[in-house]
């Protein structure tokens, strides 16, 4: 049993001890395992931090690529922003306040965006918030009020400095500040460029500006263009300037009434494309495409619709002094009026074409819209009103419409009568002058400097008459009842139409006397009968007592259906037409209904007073005129006619015994420069007297008739005397030699007496001279006492045996005391001319109980003829040869 229990010891042992190596076997390995998976996951650990730092390395260097990635991008996008931002908003549209300046472009195409403010971007550079508002559409802002106004202002002066002075017309609704909202743009109120309306007037404005859209739709749009943009784009063209309105209201929901709700949608909706433009703020406006909107909100906070969230820094107000001084400008340029247009634009394309059977139409200068306006004379409107003030352009325009209808009609369809009663000579371009010996073909008579000669516009229209009677009976004797018809039935017949200008023709009309009596009874004819017969009368006046003088004759007015008002020309339209007093420089209103406001059109008036581009057009006219065309006739009131130019001293033929020999005394004031003259014919009173004081004057008279006498007989067939009584007209008597024949006898005080005995007794005779005698008697008054009654016989029965005195009297009283004293018979004086005299004075050698209207002027006189004048005749005494 032991062997068995000592086996079963050692076999448990043995057991055991199995178990125990297996044990320790066991946790060997499981050390061992322990120790290998220490290891390992040490390992793994380091792995995995290495691997971490790598990763976290890795996805530095991804963030940092990603963010430089980004900045690029956002530098690129930002960058592009900026530049398209510089296209949109160029110049003065986009540049910071810093760097500001007026940047005025074309007329045509406006910037299409203006800048707000600037984009808060993370990017160096600026990329500026962008409103569209010109062509584009409207801006509302809302939020803060003062940041608000900041903002319309910086709005307004880009636009304003950005486009053309003048093509933006401001109206400013400010009913809580009175105007205080916009006070830097005052100075553009005396332009016109900004008006504002009252708090009242809000309604009223939005009538007007939806009236103008419906206007520019159907007048200037006209179907053809969707918008004025369009339409500038295909034309070229720009006819009407923005409208932009500025509404500043007090932001509450109730402020606009239906009616006005109604009308700001209209407008909101239509506006933009007729360039009306709303700037709004403070007034309920709902959300709608082409508006802009502005949440204007101090920092970072502002949102500018257009720019998505993207937060918005807006733009401070610019300086006070830069909005005057840029509204200064831009009110003298508008003031000033745009640059001038080039007469070429009246011209045909082809000269000389028309017939002005009918009518005389030809184009003034271009509307607004940048088409020709046509003015036409004829049967209705016959006759034209000019009124402007000085300098506004009257005379240019006269000559911009002469230019325009002289290319189109040629000579054998229109006459010019031109007459200028301003002093200087402003129609002299017309007739030959030394420099240039061109004239335009069509002009027959040039009258200037004739101011003071108001019987030169009187020989004009009484030439007119005579024209219109000649007319009259040419289409009487060919039944017709005007001159299209007499044209038509008589083909060959030199009828053009008669255009005659008076400028300033109030001289004219001044005063109550004979000339403007017989002036006025002339135009009413004129303009009553001469609008069938062709004959038109465009009387122009810088000043209203040029009107005032027809308004008292209302039939003769309304003769003058065309009206012509340059800027601020006054009652020249209708009285309630204003359009006057608002047109631009160089503008015109044409009005061919008497001035009804509703016929106005406005013309902008081409620069025709340059001498340069006038004399292209008349040389090429003068080339072309017909060979047998006469140069007109030029009246220069300061020039001294000379007797070697008179037709009839020139015609004048020296004979043995003309029987009624002509005294010229000097050239009359009419429209033929025909001279003034006297017939001695073996008759009684045949003496004429020169009176007055003025020497030059009397000696140019007396030495007129001399000389024209003298022209008239061969050498011994006249006897001639003269004696000269006053040494002041010594020279003269001695220049006058040489034209009388050698056999003349000269007198003087110390024997004057015994020319005079003699030539009385030889009138007493009783029979005829064999030939004449003629006396010149050199201020008759200082001869001896006793030559008055020897003369007093001559002058009474001199004439009748061909012995006449041609005497010169230092006074109208003198003469009567030669004739004897108060109470004389004064009929010996059959024709006198009087100097420096007074109409009064004369009445004893005038007819009837009157006395001539007569007041003196240098080197005029007046000249009477009882055998053959009615009234007394303005001469102009030939000056020296
Ligand atoms: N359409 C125009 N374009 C350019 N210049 C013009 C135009 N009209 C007038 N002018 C210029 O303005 C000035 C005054 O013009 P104009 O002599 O015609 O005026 P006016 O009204 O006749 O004045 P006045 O009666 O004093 O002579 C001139 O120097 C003329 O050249």
């Amino acid at each position: 049993m032991p062997d068995s229990r000592a086996q079963q010891v050692v076999e448990v042992r043995a057991a055991l001890s199995h178990a125990l190596g297996a044990a320790e076997n066991a946790f060997v390995a499981a050390r061992d395992e322990f120790e290998a998976a220490v290891t390992r996951r040490a390992r793994v650990a380091t792995a995995a931090r290495e691997r971490r730092i790598r990763l976290i390395r890795e996805r530095d260097k991804r963030l940092k690529e990603i963010d430089e990635q980004h900045e690029r991008d956002m530098a690129a996008l930002a960058g592009a922003a900026a530049e398209t931002a510089l296209a949109a908003a160029p110049g003065a549209a986009g540049l910071p306040w810093s760097r500001w300046r007026p940047t005025p472009a074309g007329t045509q195409v406006p910037a299409p965006e203006l800048r707000a403010g600037r984009l808060l971007l993370p990017y160096e550079g600026e990329v500026p918030a962008l409103v569209p508002l010109l062509d584009r559409g409207h801006v509302v802002i809302r939020g803060d009020e003062s940041i608000g106004d900041d903002t319309v202002a910086g709005l307004l002066l880009r636009a304003l400095g950005s486009t053309e002075a003048g093509r933006i017309r401001l109206t400013g609704y400010d009913p809580e500040q009175l105007g205080g909202g916009l006070a830097g743009f005052a100075p553009l109120a005396p332009a016109g460029v900004l008006t504002f309306v009252g708090p009242g007037g809000l309604a009223a404005l939005l009538d007007e500006l939806v009236d103008h859209v419906r206007r520019i739709n159907e007048t200037v749009l006209a179907g053809e263009h969707t918008s004025l943009r369009e339409l500038a784009a295909a034309t070229g063209r720009r006819p009407e300037p923005w409208r932009v309105a500025i509404l500043l209201g007090a932001g509450r929901h109730d402020e606009l009434s239906k009616h006005e709700r109604g009308q700001l949608d209209r407008l909101l909706r239509t506006g933009a494309a007729c360039g009306v433009h709303l700037i709004i703020r403070g007034l309920p406006v709902p959300a709608g495409t082409g508006i802009e909107v502005i949440d204007a909100a101090p920092g970072d906070d502002a949102r500018v619709s257009g720019c998505g969230d993207l937060p918005v820094r807006l733009d401070p107000a610019p300086s006070a002094e830069v909005i005057t001084r840029t509204c200064r400008r831009i009110a003298d340029e508008v003031a000033a009026g745009p640059a001038p247009v080039a007469l070429d634009s009246l011209l045909p394309e082809h000269e000389w074409q028309q017939s002005s059977a009918r009518a005389l139409t030809a184009p003034l200068g271009d509307s607004p819209q940048g088409s020709p306006v046509h003015v036409t004379l004829s049967d209705y409107p016959p006759h034209a009103l000019i009124a402007g003030p000085s300098g506004t352009g009257k005379t240019n325009l006269i000559y911009a419409w002469m230019g325009a209808l002289a290319a189109r009609y040629s000579p054998a369809e229109l006459a010019f009568y031109l007459l200028d009663f301003k002093e200087g000579v402003s129609f002299a371009r017309f007739a030959p002058g030394r420099r240039d010996p061109s004239w335009l073909p069509h002009v027959r008579l040039v009258g200037v400097n004739v101011n003071t000669d108001r019987e030169f516009g009187l020989a004009l229209l009484r030439f007119l008459g005579a024209e219109l009677r000649s007319r009259a009976d040419a289409a009487k004797r060919h039944e017709v009842t005007n001159l299209a018809e007499l044209r038509a039935d008589d083909p060959n017949g030199n009828w053009p139409r008669i255009v005659a200008v008076v400028d300033e023709f109030q001289v004219l009309l001044s005063g109550r006397d004979a000339v403007a009596a017989e002036a006025v009874d002339l135009l009413e004819d004129l303009a009553r009968r001469g609008r069938s017969q062709g004959i038109h009368l465009v009387l122009a006046s810088q000043d209203v007592s040029g009107i005032e003088a027809l308004w008292g004759r209302p039939a003769l007015v309304a003769q003058f259906s065309l009206r012509i008002a340059l800027p601020r020309a006054r009652r020249v339209l209708a009285e309630t037409n204003q359009a006057a007093d608002v047109l631009p420089r160089y503008h015109a209103v044409v009005n061919a209904d008497s001035g009804a406001t509703e016929a106005n059109r406005i013309v902008r008036v081409p620069d025709a007073g340059d001498r340069e581009r006038w004399s292209e057009l008349q040389h090429r006219l003068w080339r072309h005129r017909p060979p047998e065309l006469a140069a007109p006739r030029l009246f220069d009131g300061d020039a001294i006619p000379r007797l070697e130019d008179s037709p009839e001293f020139r015609r004048f033929v020296p004979a043995d015994a003309p029987a009624a020999p002509v005294v010229l005394l000097g050239e009359t004031i009419d429209v033929e420069s025909r001279s003034a003259k006297t017939v001695l014919r073996r008759a009684p009173g045949r003496t004429i007297a020169v009176l007055g004081t003025r020497v030059d004057e009397a000696c140019a008279v007396l030495g007129t008739a001399a000389r024209s006498l003298a022209a008239q007989f061969t050498p011994g067939a006249a006897q001639f005397s003269v004696a000269c009584l006053d040494t002041d007209a010594g020279a003269a008597v001695d220049a006058l030699k040489r034209y009388l024949p050698p056999e003349t006898g000269y007198f003087d005080g110390d024997n004057v007496d015994s020319l005079l005995e003699m030539a009385a007794e030889r009138a007493e005779l009783g029979t005829a001279a064999d030939k004449p005698h003629f006396i010149f008697l050199y201020a008759v008054d200082a001869a001896p006492s006793g030559s008055n009654e020897p003369l007093r016989r001559i002058m009474r029965q001199g004439p009748e045996r061909r012995i006449h005195v041609i005497g010169w009297w230092r006074g109208a009283a003198l003469l009567r005391d030669t004739l004897g004293g108060q109470g004389s018979r004064t009929d010996p004086i059959g024709a006198w001319v009087a100097l420096d005299v007074h109409g009064s004075e004369l009445s004893p050698y005038y007819p009837g109980h009157g006395s001539p209207s007569w007041y003196p002027r240098p080197w005029r006189a007046l000249h009477f003829d009882r055998s053959v004048h009615r009234g007394a005749e303005v001469i102009i005494p030939y000056g020296p040869s």
